[in-house]
């Protein structure tokens, strides 16, 4: 803190300002504590819509975000001023933010490429896919060493490498190198430092452990990683740590001249709120997700049993990481929202749930797993769907929302099972906080299911605390050691079931869990995506047999046709009308894979670093794919194999996808041709092809150019 500073006076004390702004899942707040008061002075809140353009996918507004942030910090401001404050008196600003959320954006017009990603959007699923299927035994765990974290949907790479694989304006301004990438703290902290006239491209260590793309022990991009997903390091934003004076508030808003000090993705936030600051300390968050973090100091502990590895904080540019074990569950308050807004089942969460439940003394023996997105730890499991078993004609909506509690309390217990493997000492009681905490039947629950004392933070929101600290200690005005001696108070909730009682219902949990697994199919038909009707409407002159069921893929092999690959930069800016249909439509079911290398026996992931290093992204000429002549190649012998494979689309070194086509042959039923250098040739039956796959051979060979 500057010395001499004229800080207000509220009660005979003379107190500097923190102000928080906490980006959540659902919610936007702006929180202003007095320094070294945990209690918040104001703060405001704001609901944010999330949009669901198709099943698994969740974006929300970037623009928005900034918008809510605006009007929270203004109205957080009013209160202050009736408090008798003034703006001048916030002399710093900390961020915490929902993690993993993925947003591209223009560097030089400060645009948005595309809706935010959300953190729980499954839309990657078979790029995940994609990526496993050349990692020995398709272990997901395979790059848990470098980055702690399993191959998922979840983390930001995955988004980052579906957004250039499928959107062309994030294509394109990554081959102008205009391209930014960032989790939702980068965005916010660019967008108050200047944006295009200057703007800080950063991220904290917290959230980019949260990426796929840092390297544990670098605390930097690994390159190998960036290779892997196609994400190019120019367009990431620099890894600082969580406390340090970044910049300063450069806009027109009411935060202009703020500093910023403060970075924390919101549960490792949540974890310095609770005071969880020494090794062997844990808490668990509810809110939108839940999620436990264990704090192991500076040792980096590595799961065998489904936990991931983060960082908890790194507080200081100097300062050593502070690592953590982390048990993420995806759907905690979320089930609520989706008993209100889909079944209808309750029409406030907070007034409802607890006095609903409370209705009825057990679930009747019903179990809701709420895996819409997939199971996170210790499962990991994308293809888990939701479910509610045990269901019986005396089951009433008292049951099931009072299941959908156990469910948060239930997956908590599998986090503290998993976490008791991997650490050797059980965990003898648990702190919480989150919203949902606010919900006394539910810490009830959760103390009788786990059967430890479940200990309530004073204050339901740690993540605004937490990073409030952080921030005021990087501003020197909130020493972190009068924090840490603060006793947090709280509520306490005693087990009031036996050992036998809750192994019992544990059991039936475990049971409900493994009648969720492999729901979901990776590749849906196109009858149950209803994409059919949409990709047979682009069919204008058939002149192949297209009637065979567009989903029929069984029958879908033939010999003696041809396919010649070969790359097309006709069109402006270099990418072909057709190539773009083929991407809307259909490129992702039929596209060709194409290593440059013959494929080794056994595929290592340097291998696929190696493939994604030649096509997927080059170092803009450096690479070796500049070289070569672009037209592809492929080992795969059959269409099958190619949708078996569910390929990328791909692209040259300038990023534009490369064009599929087929030769222009003659005779038209070519029995053979060889395979050359720079070339592939295909053999394909057309009795067998798949209609949509003839109609988009007929659509191509009949726009070939002579
Ligand atoms: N009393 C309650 N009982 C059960 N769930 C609650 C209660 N109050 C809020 N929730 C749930 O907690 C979540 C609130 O989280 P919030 O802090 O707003 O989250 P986020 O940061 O995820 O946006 C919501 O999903 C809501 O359904
Ligand atoms: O918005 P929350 O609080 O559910 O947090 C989301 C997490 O940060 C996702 O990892």
């Amino acid at each position: 803190m500057d010395a001499g500073c004229d800080m207000p006076v509220r009660n005979g004390a003379k107190r500097p300002l923190v102000g928080v702004i906490d980006d959540g899942t659902k919610t936007v707040r702006f929180v202003i504590y007095e320094a070294e008061n945990t209690d918040e002075l104001v703060s405001y809140q704001l609901d944010k819509t999330e949009v669901q353009p198709q099943e698994g996918w969740s974006e929300q507004d970037p623009m928005k975000i900034l918008h809510h942030i605006r009007i929270c910090a203004e109205n957080a401001i009013d209160q202050l001023l009736e408090l008798g404050y003034s703006k001048e008196d916030i002399v710093t600003l900390g961020i915490t933010n929902q993690r993993e959320t993925t947003i591209a954006w223009d560097k030089f017009t400060g645009e948005p490429l595309h809706p935010a990603i959300a953190w729980n959007d499954i839309r990657t699923d078979s790029t995940v896919d994609a990526i496993l299927a050349k990692i020995p035994d398709r272990n997901k765990n395979y790059l848990k060493n470098i980055c702690g974290l399993p191959i998922s949907p979840y983390f930001s790479a995955l988004k980052m490498r579906w957004l250039k694989d499928n959107i062309k304006s994030v294509r394109r301004a990554s081959r102008d190198k205009r391209l930014l990438f960032g989790t939702v703290d980068s965005w916010i902290v660019w967008n108050l430092t200047g944006g295009v006239h200057g703007g800080l491209h950063i991220t904290d260590v917290t959230n980019a452990s949260r990426t796929l793309l840092m390297n544990l022990e670098t605390l930097n991009w690994d390159p190998m990683l960036c290779r892997l997903f196609g994400v190019h390091r120019d367009s990431l934003p620099q890894i600082r740590s969580s406390a340090e004076i970044y910049g300063v508030v450069k806009n027109d808003s009411i935060l202009d001249g703020i500093r910023i000090s403060g970075i924390l993705g919101n549960q490792q936030s949540a974890l310095v709120g609770q005071n969880c600051l020494q090794a062997g300390q844990a808490k668990n968050t509810y809110r939108s997700g839940c999620f436990l973090l264990y704090n192991t100091g500076t040792r980096r502990v590595q799961s065998t049993h489904g936990l991931i590895t983060t960082i908890a904080y790194k507080l200081g540019p100097d300062a050593p990481p502070v690592y953590a074990l982390e048990g993420s569950i995806a759907v905690a308050g979320g089930a609520m929202k989706f008993l209100r807004d889909n079944l209808h089942l309750i029409k406030d969460v907070a007034q409802d749930t607890e006095h609903i439940a409370g209705q009825v003394f057990s679930t009747g023996d019903v179990y809701f797993v709420p895996a819409f997105s997939g199971l996170y730890a210790p499962y990991w499991r994308k293809d888990a769907r939701g479910i509610i078993c045990g269901l019986t004609a005396f089951t009433t909506k008292n049951h099931i929302i009072r299941a959908a509690l156990e469910a948060v309390c239930f997956q908590t217990r599998d986090i503290l099972e998993a976490m008791h493997k991997d650490c050797g000492m059980p965990l003898s009681k648990l702190h919480v906080d989150g919203r949902m905490t606010s919900n006394d039947l539910l810490m009830q629950l959760q103390a009788d299911l786990v059967g430890i004392p479940v200990l309530r933070a004073q204050s339901w929101d740690m993540s605004a605390l937490g990073v409030g600290v952080v921030a005021g200690g990087a501003a020197g005005v909130w020493p972190l050691d009068t924090f840490h001696a603060l006793a947090t108070q709280a509520d306490t909730f005693l087990p009031t079931t036996t050992d036998d009682d809750r192994d019992a219902r544990y059991t039936k949990w475990k049971m409900a869990v493994q009648r969720s697994l492999g729901w979901a199919t990776t590749k849906k038909s196109i009858t149950m995506t209803g994409q059919g009707k949409r990709k047979i409407s682009m069919v204008t002159q058939p002149s192949i047999d297209t009637n065979s069921p567009p989903d029929s893929r069984k029958n879908s092999l033939i010999e003696n046709h041809i396919l010649d690959l070969k790359v097309d930069k006709t069109g402006d800016d270099g990418v072909n009308p057709y190539v773009e249909e083929l991407i809307q439509y259909s490129a992702r079911k039929f596209s060709i894979f194409v290593p440059l290398k013959p494929r080794k026996t056994e595929p290592t992931i340097l291998d696929d670093a190696e493939y994604f290093m030649s096509k997927k992204e080059c170092d803009y000429g450096m690479c070796e794919c500049c070289h070569t002549e672009k037209k592809l190649l492929t080992n795969w012998e059959s269409i099958e194999e190619i949708i078996e494979n569910d390929p990328e689309i791909i692209f040259d070194c300038d990023d534009n996808p490369i064009m599929v086509e087929p030769v222009k042959v003659t005779e038209p039923f070519l029995n053979t041709i060889g395979f050359g250098a720079a070339s592939l040739t295909k053999n394909i039956n057309f009795e067998k092809l798949p209609g949509l796959f003839k109609t988009i051979y007929n659509r191509i060979a009949n726009s070939s150019p002579e």
